[in-house]
């Protein structure tokens, strides 16, 4: 029946709800991200049964919290703690001004399928990852979801539609296209920008360019990625010829939000990677396979890639586009970035 919603559009449905303070039923369970969780749903979930709280092993290090279950850790809730508690547990701002937490306590045993559904919801609905679970079946409403089909199919490649293009001269290349692209499964839109007419049969220059909105357009200048994009645009007219992807994967996949909170923990003398981690999340959170997936797409099979991350082309390589040549991409760097870009060369593995 086609008018029962696929596991792709009920996990967008989810993400939505997720995202207004709704919870959503997993496996025998009620989950709300802690984020957006108002006192009144906190009271009735609290009615249901014994309220968890799910954050992810980072966090957890970061709160000196046991983690019993790998990539995840299962937070007892004490039975006076509001939401206030719950923010303060799952968000990091006020971490050193108030620094005790604790101690916490953990679960350990019984089925986390649930548990660590909800906390790659709320990632993929850029959220902090953290959520509270209750044991309950759903009321009537609630979007239900069944775990582990629900995690595959977060982790599995979207795929992507071409939606709409067309000329767009640059100042860098007046011979430009702007191409949409959206992904099946109700994500970010990504876009491609083909400078000249590059055959496909022959390596192109490519950049695959991570969305920030706080370099790319404010100019920004506590990264690089303001002078990267118009450096690879620039070489790629000058070249007559290019493919620039530009993939909405702000702040490494975080989303800005969460980049902004990672921001203010760097103002608190936490570098790029410390902040993520205390966020709960990883050092990187980009799906790279997607870069591959739309140039293929696009009929490019080889490219000189312009990057300084190794992963990056570590990356195209397994996901069937050859690179034939990295071109190296140091640009824009200046006294307020000098002690990140160190840190992406020394942690993140990044040839500056
Ligand atoms: N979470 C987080 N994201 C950041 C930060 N600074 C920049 N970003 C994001 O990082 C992404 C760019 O990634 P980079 O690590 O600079 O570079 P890269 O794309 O891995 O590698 P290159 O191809 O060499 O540029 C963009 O999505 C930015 O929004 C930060 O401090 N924290
Ligand atoms: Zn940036």
């Amino acid at each position: 029946m086609s008018l029962i919603p696929t596991l792709p559009e009920t996990i967008s449905r989810a993400r939505t709800d997720l995202r207004v303070g709704l919870p959503v039923a997993l496996d025998g369970h009620l989950a709300a991200a802690v984020e957006t969780l108002t006192p009144a749903r906190l009271a009735d979930l609290r009615g249901l049964g014994r309220v968890v709280l799910g954050i992810t092993d980072r966090r957890a290090e970061t709160l000196k919290a046991r983690a019993y279950d790998g990539d995840l850790a299962r937070v007892r809730v004490p039975a006076d703690a509001d939401v206030a508690w719950l923010r303060a547990v799952a968000d990091p701002a006020d971490d050193l001004r108030v620094p005790m937490k604790g101690p916490l306590f953990t679960d350990r045993d019984g089925d986390t399928a649930a548990h660590r559904a909800a906390i790659a919801l709320a990632k993929s609905a850029q959220l902090l990852p953290a959520v509270v679970l209750v044991q309950a079946e759903p009321p009537p409403g609630l979007t239900v979801l069944p775990a582990g089909a629900t995690l595959a199919q977060l982790a599995a490649e979207a795929a992507l539609l071409p939606v709409a293009a067309a000329r767009l001269p640059l100042a860098a290349a007046e011979r430009s296209r702007l191409q949409i692209l959206r992904p099946e499964d109700g994500g970010a839109e990504h876009y491609a920008v083909e400078i000249g007419d590059p055959p496909r049969d022959a390596p192109v220059l490519a950049r695959l360019h991570s969305a920030c909105f706080t370099g790319d357009v404010l100019g920004s200048l506590k990264c690089d990625c303001g002078p990267q994009l118009h450096a690879a645009l620039t070489a790629m007219g000058q070249a007559g010829a290019g493919v620039l992807l530009y993939l909405n994967q702000e702040g490494r996949g975080i989303g800005l939000a969460n980049k902004m909170r990672a921001y203010d923990l760097q103002s608190q003398g936490f570098d790029t990677v410390e902040a993520n981690h205390r966020l709960g999340f990883e050092d990187d959170e980009r799906d790279f396979r997607l870069g591959a997936a739309m140039l293929r797409r696009m009929g490019f099979r080889a490219v000189r890639l312009m990057t300084n991350n190794p992963r990056k082309v570590a990356m195209m390589q397994a996901h069937g586009i050859e690179v034939v040549d990295r071109v190296p991409l140091v640009v824009g760097v200046n006294p307020w970035n000098e002690g990140y870009l160190a840190v992406k060369r020394d942690k993140s593995g990044h040839l500056l």
